[in-house]
């Protein structure tokens, strides 16, 4: 079994109710995150590859514009903008490259992140 793993980068703002983080998080303000898409299988005999990497940058260049730069909040379907809201969107948005068994969001600069790996876990 090999696992295929590529990841983008993007910058974006939210404003987050409920945490422990108070007032700070609940301003908007922006965070740099790193996804990471990571599919499995055995590369095909004839193409050597689990998947074609050029693939998977299509799928993941689509939701990259969907999240670049954007107040998190406001993007439709991806609800709080929590990591794990994060994850699912991703995830759910690059499924059509196939094989995909999980995605992991990253914020660095608070030493977080969160790895959603679908609806069966
Ligand atoms: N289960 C979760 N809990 C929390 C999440 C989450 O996504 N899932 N997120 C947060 C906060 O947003 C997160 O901890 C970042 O805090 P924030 O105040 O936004 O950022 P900092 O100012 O600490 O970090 P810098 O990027 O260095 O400015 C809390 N809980
Ligand atoms: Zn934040």
């Amino acid at each position: 079994m090999w696992e295929l793993t590529k990841s983008f980068r993007f910058e974006a703002a939210h404003s987050l109710k409920g945490t422990t983080f108070g007032a700070d998080s609940e301003e908007i303000h922006g965070h740099s995150f790193r996804a990471e898409v990571s599919v499995r299988g055995t590369p095909d005999p004839e193409t050597g590859m689990v998947l074609d990497l050029g693939l998977l940058e299509r799928s993941m260049e689509e939701v990259r514009k969907a999240l670049d730069h954007r107040l998190l909040n406001k993007v439709e379907a991806l609800g709080m903008p929590t990591l794990e809201n994060i994850s699912r969107y991703i995830f759910e948005r690059v499924q059509h490259a196939g094989k995909i068994t999980r995605v992991s969001v990253h914020r660095d600069s608070c030493n977080e992140s969160c790895t959603y790996f679908g609806p069966q876990g």
